[in-house]
């Protein structure tokens, strides 16, 4: 069976994670996977610079993600070049992953993936998981996890889909908006059901 663990930013998929990762379920990361194929020297990276211009590129030739966050945040027509240069490129290797972790044995598979509904990747997966959170919760973990000014949070939270639409395409969802120890069990709850 393979999950797909996704919700909206700062909603607590890391959180979940590693949550499932200590269960030992074996987790692909889209966040990490899309850090991998932008390496010094990668052909996806040529291309951003190319886009972007040589400011986004730090001196030791890796992407300055500050500078790119900034830049596609705020403007979507920019997001969505980023978007078509890198998401193929995230897409291949999360797929060569799986296929990776089936050939090992693995019967269930966590796929971490953000932007599963707004990418439209829900064929990827077998089971849609769900983190959500209220819009108050979300800001307030946002702006303190990244030091986020309240406006560059929301702008953040506005370029996904709303949450209500995640929660309606989900298989399930945890509502993390209490304990950490209190989503660990709505967890469990799900993975007892689900196995
Ligand atoms: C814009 C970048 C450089 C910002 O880097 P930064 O280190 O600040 O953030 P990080 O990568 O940890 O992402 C944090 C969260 O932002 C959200 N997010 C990232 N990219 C996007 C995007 N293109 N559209 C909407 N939300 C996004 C996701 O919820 C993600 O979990 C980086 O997110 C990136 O390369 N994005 C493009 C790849 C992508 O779409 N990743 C999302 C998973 S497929
Ligand atoms: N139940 C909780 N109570 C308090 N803080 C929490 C809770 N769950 C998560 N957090 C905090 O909220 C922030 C966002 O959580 P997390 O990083 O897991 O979200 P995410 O969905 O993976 O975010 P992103 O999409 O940006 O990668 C983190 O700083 C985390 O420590």
């Amino acid at each position: 069976m393979i999950i797909g663990l996704t919700g909206s930013i700062a909603s607590g998929k890391s959180t979940v994670s590693k949550m499932l990762e200590a269960l030992g379920y074996p987790i692909i990361d889209a966040d990490m996977v899309a850090r991998q194929v932008v390496e010094p020297g990668s052909e996806t990276l040529k291309k951003i610079e190319a886009l972007f211009g040589p400011e986004v590129i730090r001196t030791d030739g890796s992407m300055d993600r500050e500078k790119v966050g900034a830049l596609i945040f705020s403007d979507p027509a920019r997001r969505k070049q980023l978007n078509d240069i890198i998401h193929p490129a995230i897409r291949e290797e999360m797929l060569r992953k799986r296929n990776e972790y089936l050939t090992e044995g693995f019967r269930t598979i966590v796929m971490d993936i953000p932007l599963l509904f707004e990418s439209k990747l829900q064929h990827f997966v077998d089971r849609i998981l769900v983190v959500s959170v209220t819009e108050e919760n979300q800001l307030a973990r946002l702006m303190e996890r990244n030091g986020l000014s309240e406006k560059d949070a929301r702008a953040r939270i506005s370029s996904q889909l709303p949450m209500s639409v995640k929660e309606e395409g989900a298989d399930a969802v945890i509502y993390n908006n209490g304990t950490v120890e209190e989503t660990a069990l709505q967890l469990d709850r799900i993975l007892e059901q689900w196995q």
